[in-house]
């Protein structure tokens, strides 16, 4: 049949060269040739629709394309947005410490606590939102304004001028300011409340006779060599959290308390018998030879209780509102475990920390430079002070989701002392992570995953995956790949002042997770993002001796680095 025929010798399916060698050569009548030749036409023509929906199946494809393309592109602008967003509020953060430090001695202390209570709310959802979406405006703005042809520079002195502008609408966000601050029992803690000796009002009644008042501390350092006191810097008004400062990278930094510590949080590892003993050895000798107020956690308080009912002094906590505001009662924490430990105690403080005084029970302890054995001594000079501390770097994460529609829908960000690890989970696929850093891209991660650490974290994960080790006071972000599959994928040291951000690109084959400080993990599906930088609040941790003595301690005790027998001294040498 002549369709088959057409069919079986035209591998191309154009049916050209079969439409000739179909013609009839043995001058069979013409009306015949002319059937098959319609019939040949109309197998062309039957044809010609499967080329067009192929061409069709095509432009259909690209235009899929385009559109996925366009969508990557509106959603990395808005992440970069977002992350552009944190930045600035890291900035208004530092800001707004050193303008508050410098007006400290001419305000009066209800000023005081209502900045206070405004940068107590930044940890608040809204309140982020709050302080983001100006920057939001700015920064879309000035995309406007460029998208329009200006160059950068013309666009922020344009914004700037329409700030200063804007200025006149000053008493209207005092307002809100003074509406915030009469809400604030409502939002959590309230500034006032602050004012009654570190207790909530409602606790104050509780316990009437507890003057429980926040101890303040210093922050000084100075120069190699150098005894006297002429480099001394005040940095530290605790509630304000203005503990960051520059400089503090440099040298040793030492705290001097101004009043004596008075209230003492103890955390402990769970789940271990040596621990739960010395627990309560050491909350009953803080209490009789110190006259301490002591916190402990909620499973440590039934566990104290259980012992005995000696222990009904002990504080604790009921809900996770009184977590947050614990930093406003602990003049100073103990951990009591490892590594883990002082992760998990960093981790409740969601803002300022007190300084943590960690002893070490766990098998390694890179930041436990305590012996518990001697915790008597070691706590009388801790309290006595003054002390060597570490000012230990975090990390802010924030998970930004494709499918959030506004920024209301923005995710608390989670502060991280170790690490933040995206990795392939449990899927089979390699990871395609594609990552900025302040908006420059830097590489897309084909492996298993990739790690965000922090120095302090360099001694961990990082190190396992290897990158490199770095003294805990260097401030720098490490950006170490989890078995990249190519060769020249090294791990990266960035600066601390850099947002790194790690999207999952739409065409990934699987989702990616993070987790943070090895916990909480979080899927992140195509589009959706990680934005990772500086958080405004270090660690404090006391050292033994000083953080480099304690750092080349650990690492040697730890990891054995570098241990290798000594080579003897005869033998061959050079004359
Ligand atoms: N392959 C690895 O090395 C690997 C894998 C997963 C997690 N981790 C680390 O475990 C950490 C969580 O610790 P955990 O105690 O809750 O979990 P865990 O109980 O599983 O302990 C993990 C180990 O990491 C050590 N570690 C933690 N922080 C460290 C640091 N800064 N420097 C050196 N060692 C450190 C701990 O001492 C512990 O031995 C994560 O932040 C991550 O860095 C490491
Ligand atoms: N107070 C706590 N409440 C809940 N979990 C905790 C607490 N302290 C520690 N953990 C968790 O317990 C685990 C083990 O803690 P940690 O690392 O201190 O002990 P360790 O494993 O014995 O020490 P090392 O890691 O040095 O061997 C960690 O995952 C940590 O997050």
């Amino acid at each position: 049949m002549a369709p088959s025929k057409l069919n079986s010798t035209d591998p191309h399916g154009n049916g050209d060269a079969n439409f000739s060698s179909s013609q009839p050569d043995n001058g069979s009548s013409d009306s015949l040739t002319l059937f098959h030749s319609e019939k040949a036409v109309q197998e062309l023509l039957q044809q010609t629709p499967i080329q067009q929906t192929d061409d069709h199946l095509i432009e259909f494809s690209e235009a899929l394309r385009t559109v996925a393309k366009a969508l990557r592109r509106a959603a990395e602008g808005k992440a970069s947005a977002q992350a552009e967003a944190a930045e600035w509020k890291r900035r208004f953060e530092l800001e707004r410490a050193r303008n508050q430090q410098r007006e400290h001695k001419g305000n009066n202390i209800c000023e005081m606590l209502q900045s206070w209570w405004a940068q107590t709310s930044i940890y608040n959802a809204r309140g982020m939102i709050r302080l983001m979406l100006p920057c939001l405006v700015c920064w879309e703005e000035r995309n406007r304004r460029v998208s329009e042809g200006k160059s950068p520079g013309e666009c922020n002195a344009d914004i700037d001028a329409q700030r200063v502008e804007n200025s006149t609408n000053q008493p209207m966000q005092r307002n809100e300011t003074n509406e915030q601050s009469e809400n604030c029992s409502t939002n959590g803690l309230c500034s006032h409340e602050i004012l009654h000796d570190g207790e909530t009002d409602s606790q104050a009644k509780e316990v009437p006779n507890r003057i429980m008042r926040k101890a303040s501390f210093k922050l000084s350092w100075r120069c190699k060599g150098d005894i006297s006191d002429q480099h001394k810097h005040d940095i530290v008004s605790f509630e304000r959290g203005n503990i960051t400062a520059a400089g503090r990278s440099s040298k040793q930094i030492s705290l001097k308390w101004e009043s004596d510590p008075q209230t003492l949080l103890i955390m402990s590892k769970p789940n271990s018998t040596s621990v739960r003993i010395l627990c309560a050895e050491m909350v009953r000798w803080l209490k009789e030879h110190k006259k301490l107020n002591i916190y402990v956690e909620p499973r440590v308080m039934g566990e104290l209780l259980s012992e005995s009912s000696y222990f009904n002094f002990v504080h604790t906590w009921k809900d996770e509102k009184e977590v947050l505001s614990l930093h406003t009662k602990v003049d100073l924490v103990v951990t009591l475990g490892g590594d883990g430990t002082v992760l998990w105690a960093a981790s409740m403080f969601k803002g300022p920390v007190p300084p943590i005084v960690p002893f070490s029970l766990g098998s390694l302890g890179f930041m436990t430079p305590f012996y518990s054995e001697h915790y008597r001594d070691c706590l009388d000079s801790v309290l006595r002070g003054p002390i060597s501390i570490t000012l230990r770097h975090r990390l802010q994460c924030y998970v930004i989701r494709d499918a959030a529609k506004n920024e209301y829908e923005m995710e608390e960000p989670i502060l991280v002392l170790n690490e933040v690890t995206i990795d392939r989970g449990i899927s089979s696929f390699l990871t395609n992570l594609e990552c900025y850093c302040d908006n420059s891209f830097v590489t897309c991660v084909q492996g298993d995953g990739l790690i965000l650490s922090t120095t302090s974290g360099s001694t961990a994960y990082s190190l396992a995956a290897g990158g490199s080790m770095v003294h805990p006071q260097v401030p720098g972000i490490l950006f170490t790949p989890i078995c990249p599959h190519s060769l020249s994928f090294r791990p990266l040291i960035l600066p601390e002042h850099v947002t790194i951000r790690v999207q999952v690109p739409f065409n990934s084959r699987s989702p990616a997770w993070a987790s943070f400080d090895g916990k909480d993990r979080k899927q992140l599906a195509a589009g959706d993002a990680l934005v990772c930088s500086m958080a405004p609040w270090p660690v404090p941790t006391a050292c033994q001796i000083d953080s480099t003595n304690d750092f080349l301690r650990s690492i040697h005790d730890g990891l054995h680095w570098n241990l290798r027998k000594t080579q003897s001294f005869d033998g061959p040498r050079d004359l």
